[in-house]
């Protein structure tokens, strides 16, 4: 050790003069620790609860670490300030190691708040005087770590309690050891820390909860991440919702051994209807609910893909437009035009089987594909429609609004290539049943 100081011990009485120069050598030797060491005898010699004590010896180390020079002879009560220890002072512990005889451990800071220590103070006898022994260790670096993981942890626990995100890490039992407010809260739990240690058995439905585990076999078993699943859950007042999940391995200290998972799970209810919705506009035509005419004519090429890969199937095309329709419009309003085409809609859905599909493909045009139906049997479900919208007027209030429809028929031929070269000759009928008198079915 640098600089060491010559040992000197100021003895409180003759007699522990005597013993401790015996000592010396051994004082000499704590010299050499890297705790701080103070021995320290009552100031009145035969009086235990004295409220200060003289400090006979003190090493290298004690001054070293707490920058308090000068101790040898000092009074214990001089130096007692230095330290903060909330409370208590150096001197009341001292005190009372002294009266109960039993050792005392405190963690305490300097004046500054710049260093912490922790202290031991022990009551001895050496040669039948009362004595007392402290020993101070440097535990800044200690105790700024566990200050900094304090803090970290604090954090963690703001992200976990204000996310919106579902965060959760678990055991390896697959039970919660932390995890998100928001997961606490949709799982009609008040406190994250109500979910501690529960497994997903008993926080979502049995069948939720299975799919969840499994999802998770291969994370403990292989050690992979399973990142973007989408699946439902079911929120304590019964309705289901929508996350995203990604779930990551958590490694023992050998990078091998997975001790549990940290998941995010991310609520994706609001944007999956959205895109439901988004995806239905684009298939379902919004007034009538019928098919769109994108979707009618994808159902359309299946059709023809499969005539052209079995020749004797069958299938017809009817193309279907209201008679005069612009009148009704004109007479009753744009609303009971739309009320008419509903209307028109629901008597044409009505008849159909289930392999027909219909369609509104264009403003008051419709198309009708009857697959394992020839023309001639087409052409009888044609005039039978046809018929009953003629005599089922549409009913608006008082109001008895009649209308006709015109159909154009064709089948479907092992030579088209396309929908449009069906829909031409579907066409080209139509406007025969127009040009004929319309309310009319002909065939092409
Ligand atoms: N109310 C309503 N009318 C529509 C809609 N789409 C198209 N129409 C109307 O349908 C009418 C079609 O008129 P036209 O093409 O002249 O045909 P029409 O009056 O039915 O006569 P023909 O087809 O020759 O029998 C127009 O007035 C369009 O405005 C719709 O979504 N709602």
């Amino acid at each position: 050790m640098d600089n060491k100081p010559h040992v000197q011990i100021h003895a409180a009485s003759s007699l522990q003069a005597n013993g401790l120069n015996k000592c010396a050598n051994c004082f000499n030797l704590l010299e050499y620790l890297r705790y701080g060491v103070l021995y320290c005898t009552p100031k009145i010699n035969d009086k235990i609860d004295t409220h200060d004590f003289l400090i006979a010896y003190a090493n290298h180390t004690f001054s070293k670490l707490t920058g308090i020079e000068a101790l040898n002879s000092a009074s214990l009560k001089k130096i007692s300030n230095r330290f903060s220890m909330g409370e208590n002072s150096l001197l009341s512990l001292a005190s009372k190691v002294m009266h109960t005889k039993e050792p005392i451990t405190q963690e305490c800071q300097d004046e500054r708040g710049t260093q912490w220590f922790s202290i031991n103070l022990s009551h001895i006898e050496l040669y039948d005087e009362p004595a007392l022994v402290i020993a101070i260790e440097d535990i800044s670096n200690r105790k700024q770590a566990e200050l900094d993981l304090q803090r970290m942890n604090q954090d963690f626990i703001t992200v976990l309690e204000s996310t919106s995100d579902f965060i959760y890490i678990k055991d390896k039992e697959s039970r919660i050891r932390y995890c998100s407010q928001t997961l606490a809260e949709i799982t009609g739990h008040q406190s994250w820390r109500d979910m501690v240690g529960k497994h997903d058995n008993e926080i979502f439905p049995l069948e939720t909860a299975q799919v969840y585990i499994q999802e998770e076999v291969p994370i403990f078993r292989d050690g992979v991440a399973v990142l973007n699943k989408v699946n439902p859950y079911f929120r304590a007042d019964g309705s289901v919702g929508w996350v995203s999940t990604n779930k990551w391995p958590m490694f023992a200290e050998d990078g091998k051994t997975v001790t549990g998972i940290f998941g995010i799970s991310r609520d994706i209810s609001e944007s999956k209807a959205r895109e439901d919705e988004l995806r239905t506009m684009a298939t379902t035509d919004f007034l009538t609910g019928l098919a769109s005419r994108r979707d009618y004519i994808d159902d359309l090429n299946r059709q023809i893909a499969r005539i052209q890969r079995s020749p004797q199937a069958l299938c017809s095309l009817l193309l279907i437009d209201l008679d005069l329709f612009k009148r009704v419009n004109d007479i009753y309003g744009h609303a009971v035009g739309d009320h008419m085409l509903q209307h028109i809609s629901r008597l044409m859905r009505n008849d159909l089987r289930r392999v027909d599909s219909i369609g509104r493909i264009g403003g008051e045009e419709f198309s009708i594909l009857m697959p394992d139906t020839d023309i001639q049997a087409a052409k009888t479900f044609a005039e039978r429609l046809r018929k009953k919208i003629e005599i089922t007027p549409l009913l608006d209030g008082e109001r008895s609004i009649p209308i006709t429809i015109s159909i154009g028929i064709t089948q479907i031929h092992v030579e088209d290539s396309s929908a449009e070269s069906v829909f031409e000759r579907a066409d080209v009928a139509l406007y025969r049943a127009k040009n004929s008198g319309r309310n009319r079915v002909e065939l092409g």
